[in-house]
């Protein structure tokens, strides 16, 4: 298959597609997208296509590019070269092309991330409500009342505890920090939900908690997510498709049980048996 942009959607992929019914428009299409620092290439020939309300999961070992792609996808970098479009009213049709505020601005509104390490997500001194309502003032709401009160339903819908709003993040456990970001991610119902590593690095009945508060909220309001993850096990319980990584490549992508349960490149063969 080409797209209108004229480059395969999946370049050099085994994409096996999903059966569904009904194949809408994709909420997001990257394209051709590399990317090098000095003499590596971190990305190379990347295409991605999520559709509304699915989760895609990016798996690779250490290295593979998909902090790259997520940063890419979240505007905060540009490629050296590539596509990206959000299907969104009134977005233009690259991202990549548009200018730095009005990136910023789009990022803003549209697009919420949790990253592994909170302190990229947050001020960690400022209170945890502060910082979810700091995302709700892009929106242009200046009452201390309203942004308060909304904040507190986004930190409750993250199943953040609510006793702890006024706290700093930094007096907080991991699992909750993990929570304020996501409090902070969804606060302005963004299109597209992108965690990168979000449970990495937390007790593993905490990452399970966690896990559970994210599908969840997929389950009630449908979000679209991208979650990058080296554990399979985490791609297993939160994604529908998976898209394998190696060295800035995509060397396989598919539904993921179809991917982990017969998967064909020799790459994810070695990832799927490691993991067993
Ligand atoms: N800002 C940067 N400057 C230089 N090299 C970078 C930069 N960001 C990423 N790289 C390199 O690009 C490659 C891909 O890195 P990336 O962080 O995207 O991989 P990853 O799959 O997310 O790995 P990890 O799971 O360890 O985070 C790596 O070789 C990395 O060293």
């Amino acid at each position: 298959m080409v797209s209108r942009w004229g480059v395969p959607a999946m370049s050099e992929v085994m994409e096996r597609a999903a059966p569904r019914l009904v194949r809408a428009q994709p909420l997001l299409r990257m394209a051709d997208v590399s990317k090098r620092y000095g003499d590596v290439a971190a990305l190379e020939h990347v295409s991605a296509e999520v559709y509304p309300g699915e989760v895609l999961g990016i798996v690779g070992e250490s290295g593979s590019g998909k902090s790259t792609l997520l940063r890419m996808m979240n505007l905060e970098e540009l490629p050296d070269e590539g596509r990206y479009a959000l299907d969104l009213p009134g977005v233009p049709e690259d991202l990549f092309a548009m200018d730095g505020y009005a990136r910023r601005m789009l990022r803003a509104r549209h697009i919420g991330i949790v990253y592994q390490n909170p302190h990229l997500g947050l001020l960690m001194k400022n209170s945890s409500s502060g910082n979810v309502a700091e995302r709700l003032l892009v929106a242009g709401e200046r009452r201390f009342s309203v942004l308060r009160e909304k904040a507190k339903q986004s930190l409750d819908a993250s199943e953040f505890p609510l006793e702890r709003m006024d706290a700093p993040p930094i007096e907080l456990s991991g699992g909750m920090q993990q929570r304020v970001q996501l409090a902070k991610a969804i606060a302005l119902e963004p299109a597209v939900l992108l965690l990168d590593e979000p449970t990495t690095g937390l007790d593993v009945s905490v990452q399970a908690l966690v896990l559970d508060t994210l599908k969840r909220l997929q389950r009630e309001r449908r979000i679209t997510m991208v979650i990058v993850s080296h554990d399979l096990g985490v791609i297993r319980t939160m994604a529908d498709r998976v898209m394998v990584m190696r060295r800035g490549r995509v060397v396989e992508a598919g539904l993921v049980d179809q991917v982990f349960q017969d998967p064909q490149a020799a790459y994810t063969q070695a990832l799927v048996h490691a993991k067993l």
